[in-house]
This record gives structure tokens, C-alpha cells and sequence, in this order.
């Protein structure tokens, strides 16, 4: 299997820093007979965007699931800035969940509320819920959520209520939920998967232009092999929960990314 070269923008991992992201010999058995991923090993470097292939069910949603612990491994570690998940108490968990900020293919914004209103429900320790209103988070709270959603193109919407917005406005609304957290972590699942092609190549490039501001490690699942080559630092290869091809983006064919989904394992 071809191993990960240095990317050109990706920070490399010194020896003081660990990995931002380390699964061994990760296995999740969920039946009997059906194996969510199998005996996973990679590392991924703070700052790194890299991007999971992989047909329907090969174990990319599982894979970002387990790092950050909404599921746990039947076998083998997870690690998060080299702190393995299996030793920390739950109020450990919590801390590190508060770290990794995690956006889906769906959104999940409500949309009754304004995109200011949803930015601020992702405040870090926000006592005071989703349902009581713009005016119950503090000012201070409210700027940062303004200053997200401008990093995210959508300033000018931010007193517009979330389901009158385009399917690509809510998911960078929700991407500036997620960064108000200010974490360092960002998992996306099929972050563009229900978006016309404009639209994805916008979503995209707001998480290329802010994983580079922030250094944020971003890890993405996509169906769309050509925005995959056009994201990623580094592509994983999934197939039946194994890792098939694991590699710099760079490098990467579109032959190459295709074998990924192929039944027969010629990746
Ligand atoms: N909670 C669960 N219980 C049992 N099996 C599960 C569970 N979650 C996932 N699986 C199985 O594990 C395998 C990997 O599923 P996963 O959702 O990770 O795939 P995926 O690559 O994300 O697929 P898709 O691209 O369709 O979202 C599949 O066979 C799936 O049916």
C-alpha cells in the first residue's frame, strides 16, 4: 500500500507533537457478521485534510464516529493529540468532544431559527439552550458567532431564518457552528453529498481556506471522487472496513481513486 509523502501545506508531525489523530489496530466488530472496520491503523498530522474513500458502507462514517468516541472499538486504540480515549473519564470525553467539531451531510440546523441563532447554540459551555432566543447569549458570544458566520461568506444572512437559506448557506452556517467551539478537530461526513456541484465546491473551499487559517485538521468523508482530488492533502481508501490506499493527494490518479470503490480490492 502506498504510504503518506509529506504534503506541500500539511504541518508534519515533529517528534514533540503527536498526531493529531491515531487509530491501532482499530477493529469494530458490531454483529457476528458485520465488521464496521477492520484492524485500521493510520495517523493523521495536525493541519491535514484528508479526505475518506470508499463505497456505501465500507466504514467511513464508522471511522470518524470512533474518533470521537460516539462509538468505541471492539479492539485496538484510538488516540487524540496522543491522549488514547480509552483512558479518560467521561468528563475527559467531553473535553476532547468540545475539540473535534463535527458536521454532517444533513446540516442538522433548526430551521426556525436565524443562522445567527444557530451559529451561537455550538458556544462552548452554552448554558442557555437553543430555544430561548438570540438575546439570552451574551454580546460577546453574539460577536464571535457574527465573525464566524463572516468567515463563512454568510454575514449578510445572519438574520435570516436557516430553512429559507440554500442547502449550501445552512451547511456553512453549520460549519460556523462547529468553529465557534474553536476546535482543532473538524469531522465531516458527506459534508456535500445533498449539494449541486457549485454549491460543493463552495463548502469545500471555505473548509480548505479555514483549515489553513486555523490549522485545523480536517478528515471528510466524500462520494465525489473529483472534489476529493481537489480537498484533500491525502486521500484514505476504504473497502469492507480495511484500509485499501492511503496516500498524498498529490500523487493520487483519478484511476487510482476509482479502483477505491471497484468490488475487487485492485486499489
Ligand atoms: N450501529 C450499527 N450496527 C450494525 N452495523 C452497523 C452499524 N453502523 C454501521 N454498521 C455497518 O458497518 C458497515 C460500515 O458502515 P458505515 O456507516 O461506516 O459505512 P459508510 O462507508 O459510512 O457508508 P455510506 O457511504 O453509505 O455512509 C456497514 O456494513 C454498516 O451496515
Amino acid at each position: 500500500m502506498a504510504t503518506v509523502a509529506p504534503s506541500r501545506t500539511a504541518p508534519t508531525t515533529g517528534p514533540d507533537q503527536p498526531p493529531a489523530i491515531a487509530l491501532t489496530g482499530v477493529t469494530k466488530q458490531f454483529t457476528e457478521t458485520v465488521r464496521g472496520l477492520d484492524d485500521v491503523s493510520v495517523e493523521i498530522p495536525v493541519g491535514q485534510r484528508t479526505v475518506l474513500l470508499g463505497r456505501s458502507g465500507s466504514g467511513k462514517s464508522t471511522m470518524l464516529r470512533h474518533i470521537n468516541r460516539l462509538q468505541e472499538p471492539t479492539a485496538g486504540t484510538v488516540a487524540v493529540h496522543g491522549t488514547a480515549l480509552s483512558s479518560l473519564s467521561r468528563r475527559g470525553i467531553r473535553a476532547v468532544r468540545r475539540d473535534i467539531g463535527f458536521i454532517f451531510q444533513n446540516f442538522h440546523l433548526v430551521g426556525s431559527m436565524t443562522a445567527l441563532e444557530n451559529v451561537c447554540t455550538g458556544m462552548l459551555g452554552s448554558l442557555w439552550g437553543p430555544r430561548m432566543g438570540l438575546w439570552s447569549y451574551p454580546r460577546e458570544g453574539r460577536r464571535r458567532a457574527l465573525d464566524q458566520l463572516d468567515r463563512v461568506g454568510l454575514a449578510d444572512r445572519a438574520f435570516q431564518r436557516a430553512d429559507t437559506l440554500s442547502g449550501g448557506q445552512q451547511q456553512r452556517v453549520a460549519i460556523a457552528r462547529a468553529l465557534i467551539q474553536e476546535p482543532s478537530i473538524l469531522l465531516a461526513d458527506e459534508p456535500v453529498a445533498s449539494l449541486d456541484p457549485e454549491s460543493s465546491a463552495g463548502v469545500l473551499e471555505v473548509l480548505t481556506r479555514i483549515s489553513a487559517e486555523d490549522r485545523l485538521t480536517v478528515v471528510c468523508s466524500l462520494h465525489q471522487v473529483d472534489l476529493a482530488l481537489g480537498f484533500a492533502e491525502r486521500v484514505i481508501g476504504l473497502r469492507e472496513g480495511k484500509v485499501v490506499f492511503d496516500d498524498s493527494a498529490d500523487d493520487l490518479t483519478r484511476e487510482q481513486a476509482m479502483a477505491i470503490y471497484r468490488a475487487e480490492a485492485t486499489a
